[in-house]
């Protein structure tokens, strides 16, 4: 077998699942009908903060076509008006006396037809007594702050406080610097808001007592364990699948009350349930992203050196803690943020806060709060380098760990498993041109126009976890993979992660195909049935391929262990004079002589050995010994129009590294989507709220989302540096650029108006923000 034809590892495969979808075949939670299904739909607060004095049901109940109207008082008495969160908090199904956030779910609808439900939403009526809402987590923090959450024994809106690093050493470093910078940094609240929003279509079925839900989940095991746990069905009685998933993006990591609810309304009915968000619904409801209020403070010496890191944050949560992160992580992985430079000490403290807000604090193509933190060092870096007078190229490498310090220790803990910093940002350098680029904005500068560059040289962590550190709700997170091989030689891969659009059906089936030397035509992968796929943790954080990619290499590679036994056999030689090579098992020597993983799988079926377990099947669970650290030199030239204030990206060039890389095509489409993604908060996305904590951006019209009009055309380039605890040798990738972007194009847009006294500016850079601040240094035309 030749590599063209087994098209494994490195190969740029088109996509398996692409023909259904470009054909409209994919089947989404939407796409599945019942026969007797009903619809459910939502009545929603209009207020941020209210009590509930009554809500009356009657006039919807009598509308034709209306089955049930289901209130909090009714969860309660099952015991389901409150759920847990995977932060271990709990978190209102439906309300029984108050609401804490607008758009919260106050009851639900259950009728014949989804526009019925609809209309019967606006017959609830809702007799609510306005209270005063918290908005801002700094008051919220006050004495005198109205509670959020009076249903907690601690009387106040402080959540937790959470910390890493050494303290008295980052202390004792800032006494005594040379130079100290600090910065207020605010990263607003965004919304992944993917193509799809929320769903399920939940069916309990009494002749087999089995409870079916079709839900967008991007980690259906854990969902149907969390749902056995709140509901107390058996979890073998409950299926979750996952189908086809129009984007994740971590908004699908959370449990949502809709879920909870149409599940107790198929227990209740016993009849097919859907419940299908809004676009509105989706943006004003589901888990926001951000919302870090970041004080941060950095100590050098005077020629540029790093010394201590120490950052402050206020995390608004909403209403509840309802983040998606490792349980022992409750700011997430934020601790990274000393990024790719090597420094004495750091210190940093999160607060979490309630607000009267949806709840979240999900990702948004972050993995676990790493945009934060990276937006947070890349910043701190341009800011040093402006007060030094030094260029923000030359800072970097005078700071970045070495390719010698790996594995490296970070000074809050983590263990980085390999990076070459300086070849990277050298070779996005070099392919922009950056010398004469500094020269054509000098000569711009005294022409009065405004031309800057940016650089952002970041870390990623992912791959969580190491079952050490990593869980949730206390299920480690390891991943899984199993792998038959069929008597022809076709095989079925499942896997414990679930795709929402990043390819795994192609690559995790070229993973098998190098790692068994079948064609990757043959392979066929399957995920997100509970019921058949291996126990895992789920697809975010870009953990697929780290984790569950390494388990699908492992099983592959005991499925070979056994195939040597078997092609022993065929060509009568001792295993040990067997070598895999060039796709096969061939005698050492002669490699004229060899058998096929096809031959071998026809033989595991017809011809084993006496005494071998027939068949060809291999299963792993994997724990990681350690996360992945992928990395990125990210270069952004912007021009600044004066007379609107509008940004315009002229180029962007993103140099990523993520070790061995399985699919090329399909990395770089990763990564031109995480540029967009990244580029959406930069510079247009935000959720806003006005003074009576009504949101203000729950449609299209609001949020503003880049289109291809926006989107510049992205450059990209990779330096490749494996992983030396993966057995691919491969990182994660899908939130890298996304993590690399944000900063790169705020330090681009700083750095064109450095001369005239502008530091920083908190993101989204809309023009009308940019705009008055020409104004202010008197540049507006
Ligand atoms: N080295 C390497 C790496 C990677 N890869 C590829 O690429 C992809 C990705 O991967 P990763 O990195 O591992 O990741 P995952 O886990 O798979 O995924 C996840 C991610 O992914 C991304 N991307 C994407 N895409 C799409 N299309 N869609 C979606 O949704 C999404 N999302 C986003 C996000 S957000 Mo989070 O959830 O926030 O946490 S996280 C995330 C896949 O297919 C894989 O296999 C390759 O090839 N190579
Ligand atoms: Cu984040």
């Amino acid at each position: 077998m030749t590599a063209t034809a087994v098209r494994g590892i490195g190969v740029p495969v088109k996509r398996k699942e692409d023909p259904r979808f470009i054909r409209g075949k994919g089947t989404y939670v939407d796409d599945v009908k019942l026969p007797g299904m009903l619809y459910m739909d939502i009545v929603r607060s209009p207020y941020a903060h209210a009590r509930i004095k009554r809500i009356d049901v009657s006039k919807a109940r009598a509308m034709p076509g209306v089955i049930d109207v289901i209130t909090g008082e009714e969860l309660a008495k099952a015991n389901l008006a409150w759920m847990p969160t995977l932060m271990g908090d709990r978190q209102m199904v439906l309300p029984t006396d108050r609401v804490v956030y607008y758009a919260q779910e106050v009851a639900a609808v259950i009728a014949t037809d989804r526009y019925i439900a609809a209309d019967a939403v606006l017959a609830v009526e809702v007799e609510y007594e306005p209270l005063p809402p918290v908005l801002d987590p700094f008051e919220a923090l006050k004495p005198d702050a109205p509670l959020v959450r009076p249903d907690r024994d601690q009387k106040t809106n402080h959540i937790w406080h959470w910390e890493a690093g050494d303290k008295e050493k980052t202390d004792r470093i800032f006494q005594e610097a040379e130079v100290v910078v600090a910065q207020d940094l605010y990263i607003p609240r965004i919304h992944v808001a993917s193509i799809e929003t929320c769903g399920c279509v939940a069916n309990y079925d009494p002749a087999t007592d089995k409870l079916t839900i079709w839900m967008t989940s991007q980690a259906p095991h854990a969902h149907r364990t969390v749902f056995s746990l709140v509901t107390g069905i058996p979890e073998h009685k409950i299926r979750v699948i996952s189908p086809d998933i129009g984007g994740g993006f971590g908004g699908k990591v959370p449990v949502y009350p809709g879920y909870v609810i149409a599940t107790y309304a198929t227990l209740k009915h016993k009849k097919p349930i859907k419940w299908i968000e809004d676009r509105s619904e989706n943006l004003q409801a589901d888990s926001f992203a951000r919302d870090y209020h970041i004080h941060a403070e950095l100590a050098a010496n005077r020629d540029g050196k790093i010394r201590a890191l120490r950052v402050k944050v206020l995390a608004d949560h909403g209403a509840f803690d309802a983040a998606a992160n490792p349980s022992r992580f409750p700011a997430g992985l934020f601790s990274v943020c000393t990024g790719s430079y090597d420094m004495e000490a750091a210190h940093v403290e999160v607060d979490g806060v309630y607000t009267t807000k949806p709840p979240g604090g999900v990702a948004y193509r972050c993995s676990f709060r790493v945009t934060e933190a990276v937006h947070t060092i890349e910043r701190m870096v341009d800011i040093l380098a402006d007060e030094l007078g030094m260029d923000p190229a030359e800072i970097r490498f005078k700071n970045f760990i070495q390719p010698h310090q790996f594995p490296y220790k970070s000074p809050t803990g983590w263990e980085y498993d390999s990076g070459n910093y300086p070849a990277a940002l050298q070779k996005a350098l070099d392919m922009i041109g950056y010398r004469e680029l500094r020269r054509e904005q000098a000569e711009r500068r005294a022409r009065g126009e405004l031309m800057g560059i940016g650089i952002s040289t970041f870390t990623e962590i992912v791959g969580a976890g190491p079952s050490h550190t990593f869980d949730i709700l206390g299920i480690k997170m390891f991943d899984s993979a199993e792998i038959r091989v069929h008597p022809t030689g076709a095989v079925i891969v499942r896997i414990g992660v679930q795709t929402q659009g990043q390819g795994h059906e192609t690559t995790f089936a070229q993973i098998v195909a190098e790692e068994l030397g079948i064609p990757v035509e043959y392979i066929t992968v399957e995920h997100g049935d509970t019921d058949t796929a291996p126990y895992g943790l789920g697809t975010y954080a870009s953990r697929s391929t780290p984790t569950a990619g390494a388990a699908t290499a492992v099983a592959a590679r005991k499925i070979r262990e056994k195939a040597r036994l078997i092609a022993a056999h065929l060509l009568e030689v001792s295993p040990d004079d067997l070598e895999w090579k060039d796709y096969a098992f061939r005698v050492k020597g002669a490699p004229d002589r060899y058998k096929t993983m096809q031959e071998i799988a026809f033989a595991a079926y017809t011809n084993f050995p006496l005494g071998l377990e027939p068949g060809l099947e291999a299963e792993c669970y994997y724990d990681p010994p350690n996360l992945t650290f992928p990395f990125g030199a990210y270069v952004c030239v912007v021009d600044i129009d004066r007379g609107t204030g509008q940004v315009k990206i002229r180029e962007f060039l993103a140099v990523d590294d993520c070790g061995t890389i399985i699919n090329p095509m399909i990395v770089e489409g990763q990564i031109h989507g995480g540029l967009t993604m990244g580029m959406a908060p930069a510079l247009f996305e935000e959720i806003v709220y006005d003074e009576n904590g009504t949101m203000l951006s729950g449609t299209f019209m609001d949020y503003l989302l880049p289109t291809a009009v926006e989107t510049p055309h992205w450059k990209t380039a990779k330096t490749v540096t494996p992983s030396p605890h993966h057995p691919l040798g491969a990182k994660g990738v899908g939130e890298s650029p996304t993590i690399g972007a944000p900063p790169a194009i705020v330090n681009a847009v700083v750095d064109a108006l450095s001369h005239l006294g502008v530091r920083h500016i908190d993101i989204p850079i809309t023009p009308a923000k940019l705009y008055r601040i020409l104004q202010e240094k008197g540049v507006a035309e």
